[in-house]
C-alpha cells in the first residue's frame, strides 16, 4: 500500500497547483490589471464573471445540504452570508452590482445573466456539479483556490485604481471585503483537507479536485479572451457591446 504524504508535503503538493495554474498566470488577467482592456472588455469581464459570483452561494448551499456534521455546517454557512448578504451586512452580490453600475452597466442586466458566454456557463455549472456530486473531501478541496485568491485580488485593486477611471473604493469594494473574508475560509478549509485526505488515494483525489478547479477558473477567461479580444469571436447569443447600459453615452 502506498503510504500517504506527510502534512506539510501533501500542503506543498496543493499549493504546486497553485503556482502551476492559477488563472493569474492567464492573459485576460495581464491585460485587465496593466490597464490593457478596453471598457467593452471590462464590462464584458463584469457581466461574466457575474455568473461565477451569482453561483458560489448555490454551490454552497448543495454542499452544505449534504453535510451531516452540524459543526462543519456552522463553519461553512458564512460563505453563503459574505455573498447574499445579512440585514447588518451588504453581501458580495450585491457589491458586485455596484461595481457592474461603475463600469455603466444596467444592474438589473447584469443580474439577468443574459449575454453570458455558453463558455462561462459550462465551466461554472460544471463547479456546481462537482460539488453536488463528489465527495465532500474533494468539494473541500476544489474551494483551495482561494488559498492564491488574495494575491489577485491586491492586484486587482492596485491594478485597476492604478488604470482605470471608474475604480474607486466603491467599484473595488468586492475585492476589498474578500481580502478580509476569504482568510478564514481557506485556512479552515485547509486544515479540513489536510485533517481528512489520510490515504494517499484521497490526497490524490484532492489534487485532482483543486486541478479540476483551476481548469474551471482559467477555461471561463479563455471564453472571455476568445469572444471579446481580437481577433474576437462574439459567439452567438453572447452579450455584443453596446448592450445592458445604464445610460447611453453622450
Ligand atoms: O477574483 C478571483 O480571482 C477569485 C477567485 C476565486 C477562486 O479562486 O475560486 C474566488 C473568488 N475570486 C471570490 O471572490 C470568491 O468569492 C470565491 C469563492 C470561491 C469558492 O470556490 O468557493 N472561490 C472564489
Amino acid at each position: 500500500m502506498r503510504e500517504p504524504a506527510s502534512r506539510a508535503d501533501f500542503e506543498a503538493r496543493l499549493r504546486r497547483i497553485g503556482d502551476e495554474r492559477y488563472h493569474d498566470k492567464h492573459p485576460f488577467h495581464g491585460l485587465l490589471h496593466s490597464g490593457g482592456c478596453t471598457m467593452d472588455q471590462v464590462q464584458a469581464w463584469v457581466i461574466n464573471r457575474y455568473y461565477y459570483q451569482s453561483r458560489i452561494p448555490m454551490k454552497d448551499a448543495a454542499f452544505m445540504s449534504r453535510v451531516e456534521d452540524p459543526a462543519l455546517r456552522r463553519a461553512w454557512r458564512s460563505r453563503i452570508e459574505d455573498h447574499d448578504g445579512t440585514a447588518e451586512n451588504e453581501g458580495g452580490i450585491s457589491r458586485w452590482l455596484r461595481l457592474a453600475e461603475a463600469v455603466n452597466l444596467d444592474p438589473e442586466y447584469v443580474a439577468s445573466t443574459r449575454g453570458v458566454l455558453a463558455g462561462t456557463r459550462f465551466a461554472v455549472d460544471a463547479y456546481v456539479r462537482f460539488v453536488r456530486d463528489k465527495t465532500l473531501l474533494e468539494a473541500v478541496a476544489s474551494s483551495l483556490t482561494e488559498l492564491f485568491a488574495p494575491k489577485i485580488h491586491s492586484e486587482r485593486i492596485a491594478g485597476l485604481l492604478a488604470h482605470y477611471d471608474f475604480a474607486d473604493d466603491n467599484s473595488t469594494a468586492y475585492f476589498q471585503n474578500r481580502l478580509k473574508e476569504a482568510p478564514k475560509d481557506v485556512a479552515f478549509g485547509l486544515a479540513w483537507v489536510l485533517d481528512h485526505a489520510d490515504t494517499a488515494e484521497k490526497q490524490d483525489a484532492c489534487a485532482a479536485a483543486l486541478t479540476f478547479k483551476t481548469d474551471v477558473l482559467w477555461s471561463q477567461l479563455d471564453a472571455l479572451h476568445s469572444a471579446y479580444v481580437a481577433p474576437a469571436r462574439i459567439p452567438p447569443g453572447a452579450w455584443q457591446p453596446g448592450e445592458g447600459q445604464l445610460e447611453k453615452a453622450a
